[in-house]
This record gives C-alpha cells, structure tokens and sequence, in this order.
C-alpha cells in the first residue's frame, strides 16, 4: 500500500486561528510547592466561533482564561490572540489589549459592576479609559443595552437589578470597546437554570450579533450542549472535542448531532478513554496498523 505524502514543509500550527496556545505551560510556585495548572495546552480557536471549556475543577479552566485575556501571564509556550503575543507584551501593551482585544465577565454577578454605577455609567467606564468621545459613549451603551434586553435597566444600580440582569449588563461591560473574544468564566454559575439559559442566549446573541469570538468556560452540560464545538481540559491539557451540527431529515426535523474527538497533541499522542481500555484490556503495548483512511489499534495478544 503506498502511503499519502506529507506536505513539503509543515504550515505553522494555527497559523488562520484567531487563537493559538501551543504546548501552552503554566507553573504556580508556593513556597516549595510547585503546581503545573497547564502543562503543554494545545488549543485552536477561530475568529467569530463560540465555544465551551468543560473539566472537573482544577483542571486548568481558569488558568487558561486568565492567560488568554491578559490577566496571568503563561510560564511557557505560546499563546497568541490575533496579533497579540501574549508572552511577550509589554506593560503597556497588556494594558491596551485588555482595553481593546479581549472582554471578560466572571461568575461572580457582583464583581463584574460597580455598586454606586449605574448600567449606563459602568458600560460607559471602559470607553472614557479609551478616551471615546460622550456621544459616541452614550449610543454604544444605549446599542449594547437593547441588544442585551436590558435597556429598562439604564439607569438602575447593581442592587437594583436581577442577578440575570446584573450578568447581562456585565456582558455590555464586556463588549463596550468592540473586543475581538469575550471571555466567560462561570457566567452563569450563581444563577438558576431558568435564569442561566437567558444569560447564555445574551452571549450566543453578541456572538452572531457583533461577531464577537465567545470562550465560555462553564460547569453547566445544558451550556456547553448548546454550542458547536466543546473542549474538555483533564490535567492542564486538551484531551477530547465535542463537535455538534444540526441536520435535517426528509421530513423536514433537525436535529444535533454530537460528536466526540480525542485530541492528538502536536508529538502525536493521543489519550485513548478509560472505558475503551477497559472495554479491550488494552495496557501497555498496543498495535498500530495504518489503513487507507483511518488507524486501528489492537490489544497485544501476548
Ligand atoms: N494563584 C495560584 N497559586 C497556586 N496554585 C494555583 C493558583 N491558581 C490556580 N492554582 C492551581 O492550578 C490548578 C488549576 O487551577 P484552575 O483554577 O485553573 O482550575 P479550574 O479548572 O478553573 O478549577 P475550578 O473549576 O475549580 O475553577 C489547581 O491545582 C489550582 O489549585
């Protein structure tokens, strides 16, 4: 059998992405204690795509988004948003893409507002940072206000507000200076299913609305079943991807079809599931046979 012919000259990993981590590491130091919360992350994420991170807790969520939105900085590796080398910004430079590239709206309904500020006024903060003008200050507000569907909440303080409205006005923070990625993490970790579903419509809303690329880190499988592509982080790493498409039948129903993909990393090492090594007692050693279009693995019959 002859095999397909690898590329000349291997394209640089993500190279059309909007976001590229690449063997992406991150260590906290404690003391004597070391953690390693990302250990070579691989992840690619395209301009205008929504996705869901999914894994248990202290797999590495956080850290990740921390990392992408400028708050952290990574150990090693790369991490780039749009032109932004995330390991090599300057002071400046990190301040400017947090203003401009990248919004973030964290769980905590109460940390993303300001209590004496109203709606309006705390949407308006991070266009006076950026120095907008008042008029064009007072209609971005006014836009993201309606486009979120709390333009009744303008001028009502944070403790005046829902906790479903608070994290809506939260995501019109998030959006005032146009960013290229909203990032979210455990938006709707505080509020209750009903209340939760609405607020995950507003950022699937500012998604297609504006063109906003969404990362959504969530805990929530009713959230991250509702977007097309969910990546599961085990250990500091991207282990499987859930890709969903919807189809119509003959009849003219639709419905979600979800896939599940294991993630190769870029050395080619793939983690096969418990349950399929269980399922065939595969251990140490297995076999690899390369077929026209796909790789069986076999368990050692020895
Ligand atoms: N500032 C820090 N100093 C030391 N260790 C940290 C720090 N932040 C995170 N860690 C550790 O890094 C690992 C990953 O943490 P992270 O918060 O990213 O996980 P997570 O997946 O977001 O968890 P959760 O779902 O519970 O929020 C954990 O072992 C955590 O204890």
């Amino acid at each position: 059998m002859s095999l397909p012919q690898p590329p000349a000259r291997a394209a640089e990993f993500g190279r059309d992405a909007l976001i590229v981590c690449d063997n992406l590491v991150r260590i906290y130091q404690t003391g004597s204690i070391e953690v390693q919360a990302l250990q070579g992350l691989d992840l690619l994420v395209n301009a205008g795509e929504m996705i869901a991170v999914v894994g248990a807790s202290g797999s590495g969520k956080s850290t990740l988004l921390s990392i992408l939105a400028g708050i952290d900085a990574p150990t090693a590796g790369r991490a780039r948003v749009g032109d932004a080398d995330l390991l090599a910004m300057s002071r400046s430079d990190r301040v400017r893409y947090r203003r401009h590239t990248v919004g973030f709206v964290r769980q905590q309904t109460a940390s993303n507002l300001i209590p004496y500020l109203t709606s309006r006024e705390v949407i308006e903060m991070p266009m006076v940072a950026a120095r907008r003008p008042a008029r064009e200050r007072r209609a971005r507000a006014d836009e993201l206000l309606a486009a979120l569907d709390v333009g009744d909440c303008a001028d009502r303080r944070p403790g005046q507000m829902s906790g479903g409205q608070q994290q809506r006005v939260a995501i019109a923070v998030a959006m005032a200076n146009q960013p290229r990625v909203l990032f979210a993490d455990e938006p709707t970790g505080e509020l209750d299913t009903t209340t939760s579903a609405g607020v995950f419509e507003a950022l699937r809303h500012v998604n297609r609305e504006f063109g906003v690329t969404v990362v959504v880190v969530t805990h929530d499988p009713g959230v991250s079943g509702q977007v097309e592509r969910t990546v599961a982080i085990r250990d500091g790493r991207t282990s499987s991807e859930v890709l969903r498409r919807t189809e119509t039948s003959s009849n003219g129903d639709t419905h979600v079809i979800a896939e599940e993909y294991a993630v190769m990393d870029r050395a080619g090492r793939v983690q096969i599931p418990r349950e399929y090594r269980e399922a065939l007692d595969l251990t140490r050693r297995v076999r690899l046979a390369l077929e026209a279009d796909h790789v069986t693995i076999h368990p050692d019959p020895s």
